[in-house]
């Protein structure tokens, strides 16, 4: 695996999520990768065995997760073999529940994980904070953090980054942090983020996501502080347009026969374009590989038409350079696997 956490033979980043007992992973990943209302998730039964979801982006993703009985450690469970082949270690806190318990095995988990795999992102959910008050979540963050802090320190791992978020199912945290857990495993998210911040200087565009439609996960964004209210008005615009498409998406081509005269539904590329009553303008556009971009901008006293074409043209050009570092990335991993197989031949 190399440092930005690929699995060096099949090219695909994982994402082990893990916790103890009724935690909220299930609910986690019902709600991020299948859509989910957060409060179905209350008749989740506990899960028995690692579960996994795959879903592509711009690079291929596999999350696992792993139920909080499983005991990792005992002799017939593979976890060395487990913890090499990962890119992020999401380990989730419930912090409605007295977390003591959570910080320990988490601390056991970073010893094992770390020395198995250097590499490793190690990523804390302190998950369920919306039944905190606002001063009890802060309060329980610095506590949490401090605990894991000392406990590592008693392992003699001081020097491991941990990464802290705050997150609940009920509003968008689940997806702003995942979006960020995500991104810290795509090793073109720097090329990505410049294509974006030149993309918004040159088309009086207020701030941009690059989103994956399935999840609403964001790939990546310009390099502008990301403000909840923004993702989550870009989110639900995604949400918007997916309805509208799937209404309209079976339109018949006149004229768009196959050679046994059966007339095939035309391509249609995902697009919606939005003016809200306070000037807002809102851009969804279908890039590659399950990924759209969508804008925000203010044209406040420009004309909206213009601004609107020199953003299609620019976005036009921003599509092709995602279809070239795809291509190149593509190119990349054959190469690698192609070196690979000739030092295992030799
Ligand atoms: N308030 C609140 N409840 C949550 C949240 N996320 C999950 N839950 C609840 O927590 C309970 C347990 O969730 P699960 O997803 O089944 O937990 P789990 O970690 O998968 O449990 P096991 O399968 O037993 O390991 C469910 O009743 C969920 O509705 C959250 O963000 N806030």
């Amino acid at each position: 695996m190399d440092a930005s956490g690929y699995i060096e033979n099949d090219s695909k980043a994982m994402v082990l999520l893990m916790g103890l007992r009724r935690c909220g992973k299930s609910s986690i990943c019902k709600v991020v990768f299948h859509n989910m209302q957060p409060l179905d998730t209350l008749y989740l039964e506990s899960t028995s065995s690692p579960s996994l979801e795959h879903f592509s982006t711009l690079i291929d993703l596999a999350v696992m997760e792993l139920p909080g009985q499983l005991n990792y450690f005992e002799p017939s469970y593979d976890s060395e073999r487990l913890f090499k082949s990962v890119g992020a270690l999401v380990y989730v806190i419930d912090s409605q529940d007295e977390y003591m318990n959570a910080i320990t095995n988490l601390a056991m988990i970073i010893d094992y994980a770390y020395k198995v795999n250097p590499n490793i992102n190690i990523e804390v959910l302190i998950h369920k904070v919306d039944g905190l008050s606002e001063d009890f979540k802060v309060d329980a963050q610095r506590d949490i953090m401090q605990r894991t802090g000392e406990e590592l320190l008693e392992l003699g791992l001081d020097g491991v980054q941990v990464s802290f978020y705050l997150t609940s199912i009920f509003d968008h945290s689940i997806y702003e942090a995942f979006s960020r857990i995500v991104q810290k495993l795509i090793p073109e998210i720097s090329y990505l983020e410049n294509m974006l911040d030149n993309l918004i200087q040159h088309s009086k565009i207020e701030k941009a996501f690059l989103f994956d439609i399935n999840s609403k996960i964001y790939v990546s964004t310009d390099s502008n502080p990301v403000d909840i209210q923004t993702y989550e008005v870009c989110a639900e615009f995604v949400d918007v347009t997916l309805d509208l498409f799937d209404l309209y998406k079976n339109r018949l081509g006149p004229g768009n026969n196959d050679e046994d005269g059966i007339n095939k539904p035309i391509y249609q590329e995902l697009k919606n374009v939005s003016e809200l009553g306070n000037g807002v303008i809102l851009y969804l556009r279908q890039m590659i590989r399950g990924l759209a971009l969508v804008a925000l901008s203010r044209p406040k006293n420009a004309d909206v038409e213009s601004c609107l074409t020199i953003a299609d043209y620019n976005i036009d050009i921003f599509k092709k350079g995602l279809e070239d570092i795809w291509a190149r990335s593509k190119i990349d991993n054959s190469q690698i696997k192609a070196i690979q197989n000739e030092s295992v031949n030799r």
